[in-house]
C-alpha cells in the first residue's frame, strides 16, 4: 500500500516509510492511496477469530508491500499476549441495546496500549531491517505517553522523548511515565498545555535540520499506523454484533479524533456502521464543529477527563481531506489559515457532510460525574470519566434494533480522584502497579519554547546514541 499526504507536497511512502516518518514533510498527515474494501464474505470469514488473528487480516492490506503477512501475525500475537482479559476488548452490556467495548486491559491501562504494543514491535522490525536507530518524539496529555514508554523502554534501536502538560494529567497518569527509568527514555513536563505540547511536537518536525539531524519519527496518532492498528477492535465488535448482516454503531470519547478515525476507516472498508457519535468534555470544539460548523479554538480547560482536553484535533485533517474529495491545496489552505487564525474556515457542504457523517455530544465535569453515578448505579459499571462521557452519547444517539457500542478508553483506576468524586470508591490499580506511588520518578521541567525543548531533545540523544 502507498500512502499520500493530506496537503500534496511530501514524497509518497510505504507503510514501513510512513511508520517512521510520522509526519508528513509538508506538515500533512498520510492516508492511504486508496481504501482496502472487503466483501460481506470477506467480513464473514473473519468471524471468530482470535483477537490477534483478526488485527493482523485487518491490518494486513495497509502493510501490504512492506511487511510480509507472516512476521505482522507474528508480532500482532507478541504484542496482545501480554493483556491482561482472554478476549483482549471485551464486549459488556450495560442497557438496553447499549454496549461497552474495553479497550484498557493493556499494560498501561488505556486504549492507547492497542496500537502501542503492536507499533513498538514494528519500529523494531523495520529498524532492524534497515540497520537505522530514531528519536520517537510524542505530545501527551496523559495516556498516549506511558503507552508509548511502555512500548519502548529498553529498545536499543529507539530513543523516546515525551513531552506531558506539566500538572494536567492525573498522578497516577504522570508516574506511569515518569517511573520508567530505562536510559532511552526522556519525560519532559511543559509548562503549557496538551495542544502546546502538540505544536511543539509538529514544530519540531518542521523544523528540517533538526528532524533529519535527530531522526526524528512520531507515535501520536498523526502516524498511521497507530489508525490503523485502532481499525481492528471495531471490526471484532461489530462482527460479535451480527456484522456484516446487521449494523452496529460506535460511540467513541475523542480528543485527538484518532480513534473515532479509526472507525470511520473501518465504514471505509465496509464494515456496516450506522452511526458514529463523538463524545467530548468542555473541551467540545468537535461538538461545536458538528452541531454549528463553528471550529474556533478556545483556551484548553482542566477537566475530570484530562486526556481529553485538547482543543486541535490533529486527525480532523484526515478527514477533511476526504471530503475534500482529496483536494489536498485545499485542505492546506484550511489548515494553514486554521494555525494562524485559530479558526477553521469549512465549506458549507463540507461542514454539511462531517455532520451527517457525526454526531457529538459534550458533558460537562457535572453531567460527567453524574454520568459515572448513574452507570454505577443502574449498571453496576464503574466506568471512567472519559468512557463515561462516550456511554453518554451513545445513550443519547442509540436507534431501536441497532446495537450500541461505546469504547470504554481506560481503567477507572487511572483517575482515582474523579472516580472518588463521582462515586466515593476509589479503583484499585492492578497489583503490578501496587507499588507505583512509591518508584522514584525522573522529569525535566521545561518552557514551551521551540529551542528549549529542541535542546532538551538533542541532550537526551547524544546521551544514548553517542
Ligand atoms: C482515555 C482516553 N479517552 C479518549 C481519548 C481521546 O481519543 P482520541 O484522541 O483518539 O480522540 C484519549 C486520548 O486520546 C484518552 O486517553
Ligand atoms: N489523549 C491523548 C492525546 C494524544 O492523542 P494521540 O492519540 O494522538 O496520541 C493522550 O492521552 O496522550
Amino acid at each position: 500500500m502507498r500512502y499520500v499526504s493530506t496537503r500534496g507536497q511530501a514524497p509518497v511512502r510505504d507503510f514501513s516509510s510512513v511508520l517512521l516518518a510520522g509526519l508528513a514533510e509538508d506538515g500533512g498527515l498520510y492516508l492511504p492511496e486508496t481504501w482496502p474494501v472487503l466483501t460481506a464474505g470477506d467480513w464473514r470469514a473473519l468471524r471468530g477469530l482470535p483477537y490477534p488473528e483478526l488485527a493482523a487480516r485487518i491490518i494486513a492490506p495497509y502493510a501490504e508491500g512492506s511487511i510480509p503477512f507472516d512476521v505482522l501475525r507474528h508480532l500482532c500475537r507478541e504484542a496482545y499476549a501480554s493483556f491482561d482479559h482472554a478476549a483482549i476488548v471485551p464486549l459488556t452490556q450495560v442497557e438496553d441495546g447499549l454496549f461497552v467495548q474495553e479497550l484498557f486491559h493493556g499494560p498501561t491501562l488505556a486504549f492507547k496500549d492497542m496500537a502501542m504494543q503492536l507499533l513498538g514491535r514494528l519500529f523494531d522490525h523495520v529498524l532492524e531491517q534497515r540497520d537505522e536507530h530514531v528519536t520517537i518524539v510524542g505530545a501527551t496529555s496523559g495516556d498516549t505517553g506511558s503507552a508509548a514508554i511502555e512500548a519502548c523502554r529498553g529498545r536499543a534501536r529507539l530513543k523516546i522523548v515525551i513531552l506531558h502538560p506539566e500538572g494536567r494529567t492525573s498522578d497516577v497518569q504522570r508516574r506511569q511515565m515518569t517511573t520508567v527509568l530505562e536510559p532511552n527514555v526522556t519525560n519532559l513536563a511543559v509548562q503549557g498545555t496538551f495542544d502546546d505540547c502538540q505544536d511543539l511536537v509538529k514544530a519540531m518536525f518542521a523544523d528540517a535540520p533538526f528532524r533529519q539531524d535527530m531522526r526524528l519519527s512520531a507515535v501520536n496518532s498523526i502516524n498511521w499506523a497507530r489508525i490503523a492498528a485502532q481499525i481492528p477492535y471495531y471490526v471484532y465488535a461489530a462482527l460479535a454484533l451480527g456484522a456484516p448482516d446487521h449494523e452496529v454503531s460506535f460511540a467513541v470519547p475523542t480528543g485527538n479524533f484518532g480513534n473515532v478515525l479509526a472507525a470511520w476507516a473501518a465504514r471505509r472498508m465496509g464494515l456496516p456502521i450506522r452511526a458514529l457519535c463523538v463524545g467530548s468534555n468542555r473541551n467540545d470544539i468537535l461538538t461545536r464543529f458538528l452541531h454549528d460548523n463553528d471550529m474556533s479554538v478556545h483556551g484548553v480547560v482542566p477537566s475530570l477527563s484530562p486526556s481529553m482536553d485538547i482543543q486541535v484535533s490533529s486527525n480532523f485533517e484526515r478527514l477533511l481531506f476526504e471530503l475534500l474529495n482529496r483536494d489536498a491545496a485545499a485542505c492546506a489552505r484550511i489548515m494553514t489559515g486554521f494555525r494562524q487564525t485559530g479558526r477553521m474556515e469549512v465549506p458549507d457542504a463540507v461542514w454539511r457532510q462531517a455532520a451527517g457523517l457525526f454526531h457529538g455530544l459534550a458533558l460537562d465535569d457535572a453531567a460527567t460525574k453524574t454520568e459515572i453515578q448513574h452507570l454505577n448505579d443502574a449498571s453496576l459499571y464503574l466506568a471512567d470519566p472519559h468512557s463515561a462521557i462516550g456511554i453518554a452519547a451513545g445513550r443519547m444517539f442509540r436507534e431501536p434494533g441497532i446495537p450500541m457500542v461505546a469504547m470504554a478508553t481506560a481503567h477507572p483506576a487511572k483517575f482515582p480522584d474523579a472516580m472518588e468524586q463521582a462515586t466515593g470508591i476509589r479503583p484499585a490499580l492492578p497489583k503490578r502497579l501496587g507499588d507505583l506511588f512509591d518508584r522514584p520518578e525522573r522529569y525535566d521541567v521545561v518552557s514551551a519554547r521551540l529551542e528549549a525543548v529542541e535542546d532538551k531533545v538533542r541532550a537526551a540523544v547524544l546521551k544514548n546514541f553517542a
